[in-house]
């Protein structure tokens, strides 16, 4: 019968909306700062004294939101503000006293230096009553850039596309991103000084290493250049990279330029870093509305990495393990994961790393009853299609060879976007403005 899937897919839906809900930028800001005449507080009762003039800085896909949130807070306190988004939404946000600049992503470009240069000159010669307030997010490393003498931002987001392509990990990235920069890698903070900063973040990193958040800017950075050029050599690219990059790392490695500000440099007793959206924080907020909802949740990880489609198959042995025995949560049960998988793409077809994930797991749970699973980015833009992800659940299969659809066929072309728009299942959400990766949430009901 179809309606024992109903419930369980409307209530995937309403919990996965909670997740995307709880990494809102400009609500988390408002629940992580409040201002009490010259004291700023933050959630962890950290206090800091704003009697000085308030400087606003940053960059990211969620920036201009989380810009938004600290006006609300801080407003009047707020002397001047420079903070760097994608120029296709630099006009959503309507500020009074913080200037969003266009940049670009995920390609960074002069209008990323553009905006590298206004926030260095915003944060020049401050006072040590001064404050400085940080909004970094997902996208801040391409957004926002101001590269070491000698070297153009052609040749940064040359040699980073070149990465990204070879498979280098957003660790390995942003590692030779940093020392090529005047502001990732913590160099940002030093510029800052002597004034004292607060840095929030919003994370779309795996594991949440704040140094790797947006390249770091404020953050001390653990690794070197020695870390940079064996990370070059490692995909084949020290021999390719341009003289000024390679001259560059090679100064560094001899002193001749500076590292990277370290962890332990006192210049960081005055700044404080705190993530205040991310995919764990979003599972928790899932976990409550699914608890709420009358269901046992469980969260399982805010890791999840690996081939959609395998990781699909490992999720659909999990949900009838819970359906068989009961283990490892009993049911009424939601099973929560977060994380980035990745898809090799083989075919010519359209989707997403969600959609096809999706569509792997309405492979492996045909015929089960009352179970549900939607699998969203939280970013709403799954892939390069206008879904967030997809919902499937025990009747997908069925429903789509009744239509004349089949699965596996879908699944062998890469083409998930196009099974679900055949077969319905999409979830839509629009931008939604924020990103802490993706999330997969698994409603299991024991019916039978
Ligand atoms: N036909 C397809 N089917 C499944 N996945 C695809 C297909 N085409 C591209 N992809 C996957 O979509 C990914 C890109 O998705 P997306 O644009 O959401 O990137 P992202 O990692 O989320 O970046 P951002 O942080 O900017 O959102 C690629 O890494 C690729 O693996
Ligand atoms: O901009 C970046 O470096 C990535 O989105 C990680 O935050
Ligand atoms: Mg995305």
């Amino acid at each position: 019968m179809e309606n024992e899937n109903e419930k369980p897919r409307i209530d995937a839906l309403t919990i996965a909306l909670e997740g995307i809900n709880a990494a809102d930028p400009e609500k988390a800001v408002k629940q992580w700062i409040s201002l009490e005449g010259d004291t700023l507080l933050l959630k962890d009762g950290h206090a800091i004294n704003v009697a000085g003039n308030v400087y606003v800085v940053g960059a990211g896909k969620a920036s201009g939101g989380m810009a938004l949130g600290l006006e609300s807070v801080l407003g009047e306190k707020i002397k001047e503000g420079v903070v760097s988004v994608p120029e296709e939404i630099v006009d959503r946000y309507k500020l009074k006293r913080i200037k969003l600049v266009g940049a670009t992503h995920p390609k960074a470009s002069e209008k990323s230096v553009n905006a590298g240069r206004l926030v260095l000159e915003t944060i020049s010669n401050l006072k040590p009553e001064d404050l400085v307030v940080a909004l970094f997010s997902g996208g801040g490393s391409a957004l926002l850039e101001y590269p070491v003498q000698g070297v153009s931002i052609e040749e940064i987001s040359d040699i980073s596309l070149k990465l990204m392509r070879r498979g280098a990990d957003i660790f390995e990235l942003n590692t030779v991103r940093k020392h090529l920069s005047m502001i990732k890698g913590g160099w940002l903070a030093r510029h800052a000084q002597p004034a004292r900063l607060v840095a929030l973040m919003i994370s779309d990193v795996i594991g949440d290493r704040m140094d790797t958040i947006a390249s770091g800017p404020t953050v001390p950075d653990p690794t070197t250049f020695k870390d940079a050029r064996d990370i070059l050599v490692k995909y084949r690219l020290w021999e390719e990279v341009p003289e000024s990059i390679k001259d560059h790392i090679e100064r560094g490695l001899k002193g001749e330029v500076p590292e990277t500000p370290k962890p332990g440099d006192p210049l960081f007793s005055k700044v404080k870093n705190v993530i205040i959206a991310s995919n764990m924080i979003s599972l928790e907020a899932m976990a409550r509305k699914a608890g709420e909802l009358g269901y046992n949740p469980l969260i399982l990880t805010s890791m999840l990495e690996g081939e959609a489609r395998e990781v699909g198959r490992v999720i659909v042995s999990l949900i009838k393990e819970v359906k068989r025995s009961g283990i490892p949560v009993k049911p009424p049960a939601v099973l929560l994961l977060g994380g980035e998988t990745t898809v090799t793409v083989r075919g010519n077809g359209i989707g997403g790393r969600n959609q096809e994930m999706a569509l792997s797991i309405a492979i492996g749970i045909r015929g089960l009853k009352g179970v549900a699973v939607a699998c969203i980015g939280s970013d709403g833009r799954d892939g390069p299609t206008d879904a967030a992800g997809a919902v499937v659940d025990g009747n997908t299969y069925e429903l789509a060879l009744r239509q004349g659809l089949k699965p596996e066929d879908f699944l062998t072309n890469n083409d998930s976007y196009n099974f679900f728009k055949a077969l319905g299942g999409h979830v839509k959400t629009g931008y939604t403005g924020t990103n802490v990766n993706d999330f997969v949430i698994a409603v299991i009901n024991q019916v039978d």
